[in-house]
């Protein structure tokens, strides 16, 4: 016996999260429900804005007609792996599918990486115990980030540093930053992601300044191939950016075939998908601290709470049932 559900939520944000020059008021999103027998599966749906192409309607339609076929029968699996134009869908659908034949382990790896913002007081004792957090660059001044980083290298001792420059920075920028960082603290940076504007930039700075790189962007471009270079750590996974769960095993199977490190990172989705993530994190690199430190960007926890977290949860009875058979 089958069954499914699907609901449609809308999540306060903090004030003030800017993605992509967007201000994003509420986050918004689908959670599927499905049932077989006596399992139970769940899975988030929930395209980034500025980062997804799909749009939380057209993610509900092509739920829906996926949902259909799957109550005649059809193989979820499969029919998550099809939707390669919608991968926030194939994502989801994939892992609602993996609890519901318990191929998704219960412990999570929940120590992300804590991303480093507030006043340095507060932040140095939030860090004291880390032993990576990952800090935004390109913001600002490439000078002041590279002050920024220092400082924080030099204060705490023990500490690597993750980077992410979301490719914005021009080559005279990367290497303004490089110049005020000490060749010495440079290798406890773990990598930055996406110095420059091209890959090739991006590659160059990381043979100039012995500064190591990892792809995040690149990724989920066409064409792109997973394989070692020179100067390259890390390839990043953002699961709702890139599809489904065999999508994301084949690419950190690739990486670490290739000697690379890969980190699953968050798309700002609930509590429930961090969670999942953590869990996928736990199983598939096990070695590698995720980047998933964005719950406390949304004002609530949905459905499933991320262990100790203080935010209020909300159950699944406040919200809107948009689909059921
Ligand atoms: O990777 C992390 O640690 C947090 C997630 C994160 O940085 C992110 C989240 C959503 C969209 C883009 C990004 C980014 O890599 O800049
Ligand atoms: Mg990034």
């Amino acid at each position: 016996m089958r069954r499914a559900k699907l609901y449609r939520y809308s999540l306060p944000m903090e004030a003030g999260i800017v993605l992509r020059n967007q201000r994003l008021k509420t986050r918004d999103g689908l959670l599927v429900q499905l049932w077989q027998d006596e399992k139970c599966g769940w899975g988030e749906i929930a395209p980034l804005p500025g980062f997804s192409l799909e749009s939380v309607e057209q993610a509900q339609q092509g739920v829906q007609h996926a949902l259909a076929q799957w109550l005649q029968g059809a193989s979820l699996s499969a029919l998550a792996s099809a939707f390669n134009a919608m991968p926030s869908v194939a994502f989801g659908l994939s892992i609602a599918d993996a609890e519901l034949r318990d191929a998704l382990p219960q412990t999570g790896n929940y120590a992300c990486a804590p991303l480093c913002h507030g006043d340095p007081d507060a932040l140095y004792q939030r860090l004291a115990n880390q032993p990576v957090a990952k800090v935004k660059v390109g913001l600002y001044e490439a000078v002041g980030d590279g002050l920024n980083v220092s400082m924080l290298l030099e204060a705490l001792p023990h500490l690597r540093l993750r980077l992410d420059a979301n490719r914005s920075w021009t080559p005279a920028k990367a290497e303004a930053f490089a110049r005020y960082v000490a060749p010495a603290l440079r290798s406890r940076i773990a990598f930055i992601e996406e110095p420059c504007q091209t890959r090739e930039q991006s590659r160059e700075f990381a043979r100039a300044s012995g500064i190591a790189i990892a792809w995040d962007e690149s990724v989920r471009e066409a064409g792109f191939e997973i394989r070692a270079e020179e100067g390259l750590a890390a390839i990043i996974i953002k699961p709702t950016l890139t599809g489904s769960l065999t999508r994301c095993r084949e690419l950190i199977a690739k990486a670490h075939r290739a000697g690379l490190e890969a980190v699953i990172s968050s798309s700002i989705e609930s509590s429930l998908g961090l969670t999942q993530l953590a869990r996928m994190a736990a199983w598939l690199t096990p070695d590698t601290q995720p980047g998933l430190d964005t719950l406390d960007l949304i004002q609530s926890q949905l459905v499933r709470p991320w262990p100790e977290a203080a935010r209020p949860l909300l159950d699944v009875s406040a919200l809107e049932v948009v689909w059921q058979r």
